[in-house]
């Protein structure tokens, strides 16, 4: 409770004038509205399951251009940039289950919403550095996010409409996506604080922000693992195969089973936090100590949640290796989760802003990795050995990759309909 708000930076300031969303709204009453709408209503398991076929239709489009890179490719076969094909299937999946896949203007769309993320990593200087008039005037960021924040309130404004249009002309028996469900609460009424079309439009820039890179950097740093680590990837890939015998394609009906699969994620998300410091909190009481320190009122807390994932006091001098197999019955670590209650394990954060969008992340890479490795065998390009794999991670607010993850395929299991 002492931690449960966000700071005002000049950024978020900047970036939230004409509407707040969730993930950086101070803790209030706004807050709690948003939070138990995206809890109950928009990221709920129930709701997660009710997005399956886009999700499905969307990895079938991602091991279908993995086909076609490898068709379009002289022998002998060139490699593929896996990390382009991640980051386009996940930002699909997730921009479906928001907004739908019959977008007008979606090229646009796509190109404005990953513009968003490299706003707002250029704004870390001023942020860090408050006080500094220089920082704020040298950074050129808040020009570039004024002008990004304008284009994006205006192709949302365009999609907004186009899901009126459609719900005024009765068009209520497709799969509903989130906009919808905001669109429909909106009209029922009955909120404490009323749905207002900023603050929708700023809900929705809130989950493709935090939904999109997170899962994808996540998912490109398992694959990266897997190439590392041979003997995880051979029995990942042989429990999909085995799990998935005599199908033609991954369904999700077949998750639940992936269990070695579901461990190589859950030790991808221990050793690549993919928002290593977790989104920032601030003191809200006059002072608080913890471990000792005496927090004062209004000073910014960034917990490092990387760092917490490899400490060797919780996790044993193996904490830098990549091994699922702690996580196994009667392994080191069984019982340790990432749902909160596990403080030597926090990728989601904890508390009352843990993420509330862990069931969709893991619908989609779940979904995602056990097609890749379904379908394809895959191998690091010239013949390269697991150990030569570059593993350096970039500069930003997520730990994403800092090279592309180029990799030789080997169609296993054909792909249906390419
Ligand atoms: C692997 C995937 C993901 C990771 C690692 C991740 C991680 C995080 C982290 C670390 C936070 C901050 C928690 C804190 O302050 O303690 C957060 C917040 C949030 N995440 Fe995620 N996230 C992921 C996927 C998603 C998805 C798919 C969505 C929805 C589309 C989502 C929506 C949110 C929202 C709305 C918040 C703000 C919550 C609040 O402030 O109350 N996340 N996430």
């Amino acid at each position: 409770m002492p931690f449960a708000t966000r700071p005002r930076t000049a950024t978020l300031r900047e970036l939230t004038r004409d509407g707040l969303g969730v993930a950086f709204a101070p803790h209030g009453e706004h807050w709690r509205q948003l939070r138990k709408l995206c809890v109950t209503e928009l990221l709920s398991a129930r709701r997660v399951r009710s997005l399956r076929r886009g999700r499905e239709a969307e990895a079938a489009n991602l091991v279908a251009s993995v086909v076609a890179s490898l068709s379009s490719a002289p022998a002998p076969p060139k490699p593929v940039n896996v990390s382009a094909l991640i980051a386009t299937y996940v930002t699909d999946a997730i921009v479906r289950a928001v907004v739908g896949d019959r977008i007008r203007d979606r090229d646009a769309f796509m190109e404005k919403l990953d513009e968003g993320v490299k706003v707002a990593a250029g704004f870390s200087l001023a942020d860090v550095f408050p006080s500094s008039r220089l920082a704020r005037a040298f950074s050129g960021a808040a020009r570039r996010a004024r002008a990004h924040h304008r284009e994006m309130t205006r192709l949302m404004d365009g999609v907004i409409e186009e899901h009126r249009k459609r719900r005024a002309a009765g068009a209520g028996n497709d799969e509903e996506d989130l906009l919808d469900v905001l669109l429909r609460i909106q009209k029922d009424g009955g909120l404490q604080v009323p749905l207002d079309i900023g603050t929708i439009r700023a809900v929705i820039i809130d989950l493709f922000g935090a939904g999109s890179e997170t899962t994808a950097t996540t998912l490109q740093w398992a694959m990266a693992e897997l190439m590392r680590h041979p003997a995880a990837l051979r029995k990942a890939q042989a429990e999909v195969r085995r799990v998935l015998a005599g199908e033609r394609r991954v369904s999700e009906d077949a998750l639940p089973e992936l269990r070695y699969l579901q461990l190589v994620l859950k030790e991808t998300l221990r050793l690549h936090a993919a928002v290593p410091l977790l989104l920032p909190r601030e003191c809200q009481e006059e002072t608080r100590g913890v471990l000792g320190y005496d927090v004062p009122g209004g000073a910014m807390v960034l917990v490092n949640a990387w760092a917490i994932g490899r400490d060797a006091a919780s996790w044993g001098p193996d904490a830098e290796e990549f091994r699922p197999e702690r996580f196994e019955d009667g392994g080191a670590m069984a019982g340790v989760d990432f749902r909160g209650t596990d403080f030597e394990f926090v990728p989601f954060g904890a508390g009352r802003r843990i993420c509330p969008g862990i069931a969709l992340g893991l619908a989609v890479m779940e979904l995602g990795l056990a097609s890749l490795l379904f379908h394809f065998d895959w191998e690091l390009p010239g013949g390269a050995a697991p150990e030569e794999l570059d593993m350096a991670e970039g500069l930003g607010i997520t730990a994403r990759r800092k090279s592309d993850l180029w990799l030789q395929a080997t169609v296993r299991v054909p792909v249906p309909n390419v």
